[in-house]
């Protein structure tokens, strides 16, 4: 077992008795901002988390001294909130339902792959600062902890409704406009609910093909089609006296909607290719950037469905309507983000404020997060002034007349490269255009790699390897990370 010297931004725990294991997270894992902290055993795992308190826990199934769902167990008493992911190499999916049951955040099988292990902690380290807050309201706070911030009337609304609904076991609908806070919120009336030991799960139905999707939330059993080896507890089972969170929820299919719809009547469902019944004990929380209503009148979604899910629904009010909490807000991210970025700033200027103010955020919260920490890239002294402040603009005339080297074939780019003696200008012109190209509409879908190609009029497949060739995250415009 090894120790930090020091704690930093945030902390991961995997205890498993297989060295190469956690050396792979040790390496794959660590950086300035994760500490990763290693045990072989339970015992030392358990002693580990005492003195510790990680942010999130990897536990191996099968330990030498005792199973991995009593490690978890003894955790779990400890600090419920603790998101925990299992790993299993010869468990059964029996113990790794019964863990999610308790409450464990999620499982996964060995062997292991990076890329879903780095989402899913992405995922449980967000879960894990949100629920060991309160929602507050933070303005006047010192702390650099997540929470929900805001202190305007409509926000005042909304913490209120989330206080009525909470204790509830109601269904509810979240309404928004895209990065208005939906998930916040919904992870907010979930810490606040009886069902705050149990799991919470969350899937974006709009990030997720179709034919994914009811896979995804349903499970499937072995066989259901081409690709399925093996059975897959989806998220809604994963979700038993849990709550799940279902973004996006007007990109279900038909078929999805009748199945969630049949959920939410006598709460069962089958797995996808299999036809026993499962009954499942979750609090369903819905989220839409879409006018519903609408959707139903043009028969996109079922107006049952419709009905049922808007017993109660919250409407998040757009950035733009907050009145004084663009401030706050934007003081809270600089604020949140400036150790990270090596910096202490701490206020807007007044004329960086008034810049703010001017734009129209159609990105909302997630956008203006995503504005502050570009900022603070360049930023210098304690005061944020307006030229450290990315340029805003939502296709209409720009805020800020930036640098034009964000801009496609402008004529300085081509006389530079001209200047420079290129011998690949052809190639480095069309790189320059398709890197701004994606980053516009990427930041226009929040990231969402679905809409982007169907803006596009490209493939999914063909975005995703010009993606990897430009060297863009479309999880960056997704403001959280
Ligand atoms: N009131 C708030 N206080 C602090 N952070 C917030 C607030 N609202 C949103 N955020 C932050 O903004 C980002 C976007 O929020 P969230 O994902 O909840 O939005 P959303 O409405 O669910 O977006 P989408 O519709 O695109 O899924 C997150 O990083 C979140 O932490």
């Amino acid at each position: 077992m090894n120790r930090p010297s020091r704690r930093t931004s945030q902390t991961l725990l995997v205890i498993d008795d297989e060295a190469p294991i956690l050396t792979a997270f040790e390496r794959a894992f660590a950086s300035e901002t994760t500490t990763v902290l290693v045990a072989e055993n339970a015992t030392d795992g358990e002693a580990v988390f005492m003195e510790t308190r990680p942010d999130v826990v990897v536990i191996d199934l099968s330990l030498p001294d005792m199973s991995g769902l009593e490690c978890f167990r003894r955790l779990h008493k400890v600090d419920p909130r603790v998101p925990v992911i299992f790993i299993t190499g010869h468990g059964t999916v029996e113990t790794a339902i019964e863990a999610t049951q308790l409450g464990a955040y999620d499982f996964l099988f060995k062997p292991l792959e990076l890329d879903e292990m780095r989402q899913l902690l992405e995922k449980a380290f967000n879960l894990s600062r949100m629920v060991r807050v309160q929602p507050v309201l933070a303005d006047e706070e010192d702390t650099v902890a997540d929470a929900i911030v805001g202190r305007c009337r409509a926000m005042k609304e909304v913490y209120k409704a989330i206080g009525r609904v909470a204790s509830q076991n109601l269904t509810v609908l979240l309404l928004g406009e895209s990065g208005t806070g939906k998930e916040v919120v919904a992870q907010a009336i979930y810490h606040h609910s009886a069902r705050s030991d149990g799991p919470f799960q969350a899937i974006n139905c709009a990030a997720i093909p179709d034919a994914l999707l009811e896979s995804e939330i349903f499970g499937h059993e072995k066989g259901a089609f081409t690709d399925a080896h093996r059975q897959r507890i989806g998220k809604l089972e994963q979700a038993d006296k849990g709550t799940l969170f279902l973004d996006e929820v007007g990109d279900m299919s038909p078929m999805t909607q009748a199945k969630i719809l049949r959920v939410l009547q006598d709460q069962t469902f089958e797995r996808v290719g299999g036809n026993t019944p499962i009954k499942v004990d979750a609090r369903i929380i819905a989220a839409t950037n879409h006018d519903l209503k609408k959707l139903v009148s043009e028969g996109l979604f079922r107006a049952d469905l419709y009905f049922r899910l808007s017993v109660v629904s919250i409407h998040l009010p757009p950035l733009r309507q907050r009145e004084d909490d663009l401030r706050v807000l934007a003081e809270y991210f600089l604020r949140k983000y400036s150790n990270e970025f090596g910096k202490d700033i701490r206020t807007l200027a007044p004329e960086t404020l008034e810049l703010l103010e001017q734009y129209h955020w159609p990105g909302n919260v997630r956008e203006l997060e995503s504005a502050m920490k570009q900022s603070l890239l360049i930023a210098r002294g304690n005061v944020l002034l307006p030229e450290f402040v990315p340029r805003l603009s939502d296709g209409s005339t720009p805020l800020i007349s930036g640098k034009s080297e964000d801009e496609y074939l402008s004529k300085s780019f081509v006389a530079e490269r001209l200047d420079a003696g290129s011998k690949n200008l052809y190639a480095e012109a069309i790189r320059t255009a398709e890197s701004q190209l994606f980053r516009q509409v990427l930041q226009h879908t929040a990231g969402n790699q679905l809409k982007a190609s169907s803006i596009l009029g490209i493939s999914r497949v063909t975005l995703r390897s010009k993606l990897k060739a430009l060297g863009i995250e479309a999880a960056d415009f997704a403001g959280g990370g």
